[in-house]
């Protein structure tokens, strides 16, 4: 569905070259669900702005829904949707007739742009407000009905630029049941950008972490916490002494994990964690050494990013949106 080559944009502001998106090289197939994650700036809606041709690569090439955005631009369109960030708020049509007004655009006929208005507005749980004027809409509501928008003309692949960005919790987990829906409904392919990790670790399959421009993990979140981040195992011991023991002779503790201790506390960071976790409690008990408490803490992809960046993805966008 999707392919890049060497996928590059620099922009040049006030004579200093801006590099935004360096040499992206990816592939996303038929009907995933594929969120780009990073922190503001890194290089996220370039990279979309490229995919849905609104930009021109600086250099390498982009393969989008069977055509390449630089020599085909208008076949690429009319086979994507693309939900940017803030559409245009403020309008004074109902929003029903936008979406009408959308499909006709996209050359369907007007019977036709009425019936899958209709459609939309039902499966987006737009019924209520449809026929509200868009500008009296609440955040949840414009962003579900930007969404129907990009979906008018029924594209295979649709695009979402940082689809929750300003919604409240409960509007932000509305959405999301939404683009689930959409995906196992219509089996759209969909490519989101977020810089939300709670919201790229549960609605995407795949997680594309991005940071200055580049690539720097590809797989799903599962795959990204077990090999970049270890699970935490506290073990809390009745004395220091024991837990002074564990460290110094590792015991039960696998090569390659790393061990800390604090007081009768002693914390083992380990991929794979939980698994490991009967056998290092039974060979604690056969060294007659007594655990009174365990917990174990499965990584999140904030731990993946801090050990692949040394940054907290977390306190990056806080800094940037302060
Ligand atoms: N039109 C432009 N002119 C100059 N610089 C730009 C332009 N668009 C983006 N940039 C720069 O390119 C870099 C990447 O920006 P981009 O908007 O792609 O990041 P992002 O990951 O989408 O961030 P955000 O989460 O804030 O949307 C930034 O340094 C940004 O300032």
């Amino acid at each position: 569905m999707i392919r890049t080559s060497g996928l590059t944009r620099h922009f040049t502001v006030r004579k200093q070259v801006v590099e935004a998106v360096r040499g992206l090289d990816l592939t996303v197939r038929p009907g995933e669900l594929v969120a780009l994650l990073g922190p503001n700036g890194a290089g996220k809606s370039t990279t979309l702005r490229m995919l849905t041709t609104l930009l021109p690569p600086t250099a390498g090439t982009a393969e989008v829904a069977g055509h390449d955005v630089a020599a085909d631009p208008r076949a690429v369109r009319s086979r994507i949707g693309y939900i940017g960030q803030g559409n245009g708020a403020g309008h004074s049509q109902r929003g029903r007739d936008e979406l009408v007004s959308q499909g006709r655009a996209y050359g369907l006929s007007t019977r036709a742009a009425k019936a899958r208005a209709d459609e939309l507005v039902a499966s987006l749980d737009l019924t209520a407000v449809a026929d509200r004027t868009v500008s009296s809409l609440s955040g949840g509501q414009r962003r579900r009905l930007d969404i129907a928008m990009g979906l008018i003309h029924t594209p295979p692949l649709l695009f979402l630029d940082e689809p929750s960005t300003g919604l409240d919790p409960q509007n932000r987990a509305n959405l999301q049941d939404h683009i689930r829906a959409l995906r196992a409904e219509h089996g759209t392919t969909i490519v989101l950008t977020t810089h939300y990790l709670d919201e790229a670790d549960q609605l995407a399959e795949r997680v594309i972490v991005i940071d200055h421009g580049r690539m720097i993990a590809d797989d799903t979140p599962a795959r990204l916490k077990s090999d970049h981040a270890g699970d935490r195992i506290t073990l809390t011991f009745d004395r220091d002494a024991d837990a002074t023991q564990v460290v110094d002779r590792r015991l039960g503790v696998a090569g390659g994990a790393r061990v800390e201790r604090a007081g009768p506390r002693v914390t083992v960071e380990v991929p794979g964690g939980a698994s490991l976790a009967p056998k290092l409690l039974r060979d604690l008990d056969d060294a007659g050494i007594t655990v009174t408490a365990v917990e174990i803490a499965r990584p999140t992809l904030d731990d993946v990013f801090l050990n692949l960046t040394g940054r907290s993805l977390r306190e990056t966008s806080k800094e940037n949106q302060a």
